[in-house]
């Protein structure tokens, strides 16, 4: 409630207002049915003065321009207060959405926030604009027609207001159940866009293993449950209508009916009477208002609560008020007796102590699924160790300011993952050059990429498109403008998660020495498949099953240890079968 106080108060003028256009609107539509009801008494006369008609009918067109004006105006102020809140909104649960730390990515569909982000900030919008507005009607409009009717005859007051209970009864329940529908067939209509959307995702696996009458078939399913939660909706509609008209329709009938007769015995004159069938038209509208109102607040906090929870999901990772900043970074990590769980039952690290002076070259090595990615992906604390503690310059990593110490960190994922843009943002992501050398910095960043081929061949070179995730380039070529978007800030802890994994054995060895040659004063810590990757690191650890279980050097590892000297045997003998000389 909170926020939609805050953007009440921060839009009170332009409220306040909407709300006054409103009440004038209002008021000139209860004024015009009386001069209609003068108009036809006038002309009910058998000696009517043409000129007092012509000023009648006068004052209805002014009436009629006023409430044209106002009526926008209102719309204007009233619709676009209830656009700031969805805008406001939208932009703090983004921001709150990106500070979110990545174990709730883990467990959160991607699809679930953005159905609650999109279909609760509607509904929200909803019942703050269209509230508003059904409240004033109700209360003012609705009020003062029934007062006028009962002012006029308050039998005939009574008598056509009895079928509007179940007018308000019917709007409520149906338009309930419309919205049921509503939001079923939005449901299945995100999934239709999703299935067609994956469908042509992955287009190329469907070819290659003949799976089209498979993804027809389902893609057919989809669309057939979206047809029929829309039919349902069309159903109610097709109800909800006619009923509204049965119960209006039943109101007039009772108004000719009795106040007909009130009309022969001059209990009414027929100006009254005509007067009345107007009231009864303007009443429908605050009448519907009454159960759509009560639908739209139901639902409105229904999706604000939804939109609490989302902004009171807290992070699991967590930093002091007064956190650390130091001037200098000079990249010494330590791992002290770290150990970690993804689902806090089973450790996926256990007991990771390991010294990492500044400047110095890591390698990390193990086979798959040991925990190699997951190590790295707590230095720029992704996650956050369950016990033991790591530190960079001695000073516990919780205790740095997450931001400050994300800018000193470099850290190349192993999935290469490429936004829709061109080679330069990807590698710049929206970094500009700044000193002198910047530019020979992205040069010898292509460079050690091996990426000033690719570039020379694109139409526009770096200002090239990539297209959707980076469709219009190969894997390797993706790896290498990722791994230059890595490098090209120079930063004090550089984290490589297999770096040359989708390149051919020559290109990575080039890349691997471009590497080693640049940035010597940082600290790099690199996970490879690839030994020979690592040969000119400092020092290699060996992981098995979220443990270190050796280190040394390339070459004190070859002599000591089964695994890595089988791996690298192996890996040699493919190199030398695919002729890539020794
Ligand atoms: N986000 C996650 N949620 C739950 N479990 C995970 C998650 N990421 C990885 N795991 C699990 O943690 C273990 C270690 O995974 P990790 O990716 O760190 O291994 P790795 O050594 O880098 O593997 P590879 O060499 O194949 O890249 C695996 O058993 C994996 O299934």
């Amino acid at each position: 409630m909170k926020v939609i106080l805050y953007y009440f108060k921060k839009n009170l003028r332009k409220i306040a207002a909407g709300v006054f256009c409103m009440i004038v609107v209002d008021l000139l539509q209860l004024v015009v049915p009386q001069i209609v009801s003068r108009a036809v008494d006038i002309l009910a006369d058998a000696h009517f003065d043409r000129h007092v008609l012509f000023v009648q009918c006068a004052v209805i067109v002014g009436a009629g321009l006023l409430m044209a004006l106002l009526r926008s105006g209102w719309r204007m102020l009233l619709m676009g207060s209830a656009r700031d809140l969805e805008r406001g909104i939208r932009d703090d649960l983004y921001a709150h959405m990106l500070s979110l730390d990545t174990a709730y990515y883990d467990k959160t569909r991607a699809g679930d926030i953005m159905a609650h982000a999109t279909s609760d900030i509607l509904h929200v919008r909803m019942a703050f604009g269209f509230g508003i507005i059904a409240l004033v009607d109700t209360l003012l409009l609705g009020s003062a027609c029934i007062g006028i009717m009962v002012w006029t005859s308050p039998k005939l007051a009574a008598l056509c207001l009895i079928p509007l209970p179940f007018l308000v009864l019917v709007t409520k329940n149906l338009g309930n159940r419309m919205h049921q529908y509503h939001n079923t067939a939005q449901e299945a209509f995100s999934a239709l866009t999703e299935q067609v959307r994956e469908s042509f995702f992955g287009i190329r696996v469907i070819k290659v293993f003949n799976f089209e009458p498979q993804v027809r078939q389902k893609t057919e399913n989809s669309a057939r449950g979206y047809f029929r939660k829309n039919l349902k909706r069309a159903y109610i509609n097709a109800l909800l209508r006619p009923l509204l008209g049965l119960f209006f329709n039943t109101s007039t009938l009772i108004i000719i009916l009795y106040g007909g007769g009130l009309v022969m015995e001059n209990r009414l004159s027929p100006g009254e009477f005509v007067a009345f069938i107007q009231y009864l038209g303007i009443l429908a509208w605050p009448v519907i208002a009454i159960g759509w109102m009560t639908n739209l607040l139901q639902r409105g906090m229904a999706s604000l609560k939804r939109i609490n929870v989302l902004l009171n999901t807290r992070s699991e990772i967590t930093f002091p008020e007064d956190t650390v900043m130091p001037e200098i970074v000079s990249g010494h990590i330590r791992f002290e007796k770290v150990s970690f769980s993804y689902d806090k039952k089973v450790n996926v690290l256990s007991d990771i102590s390991m010294e990492i002076p500044a400047g110095v070259r890591i390698g990390i090595t193990g086979p798959p699924g040991c925990g190699k990615t997951t190590l790295l992906s707590l230095i720029p604390r992704l996650y956050d160790p369950m016990t033991g503690r790591i530190c960079l310059d001695g000073k516990d990593l919780k205790t740095f300011d997450p931001e400050f110490l994300r800018r000193h960190i470099s850290f190349m994922a192993q999935e290469p993952f490429l936004f829709s843009g061109t080679l330069e943002d990807n590698i710049l992501m929206g970094e500009r050059f700044s000193g002198g050398n910047a530019r020979e910095l992205l040069d010898q960043v292509i460079h050690i990429c091996a990426l000033g081929d690719t570039i020379a061949q694109m139409p526009k070179g770096l200002g090239t498109l990539v297209g959707e995730r980076g469709v219009t380039l190969s894997g390797g070529q993706k790896q290498r403008v990722t791994l230059a978007r890595t490098l090209v800030q120079p930063k004090p802890v550089i984290l490589l998660d297999d770096p040359v994994s989708h390149l051919d054995t020559r290109t990575a060895e080039g890349v691997i020495r471009g590497i080693s040659r640049m940035n010597r004063d940082a600290v790099m810590v690199m996970v490879s498949h690839r030994l020979s990757a690592l040969a000119d690191c400092d020092r290699i650890y060996v992981m098995d099953n979220g443990t270190i279980t050796d280190q040394g050097t390339h070459e004190q590892l070859k002599a000591s240890n089964a695994f890595y000297r089988t791996s690298f045997k192996v890996q040699q003998s493919e190199r030398q079968l695919l002729g890539d000389g020794s």
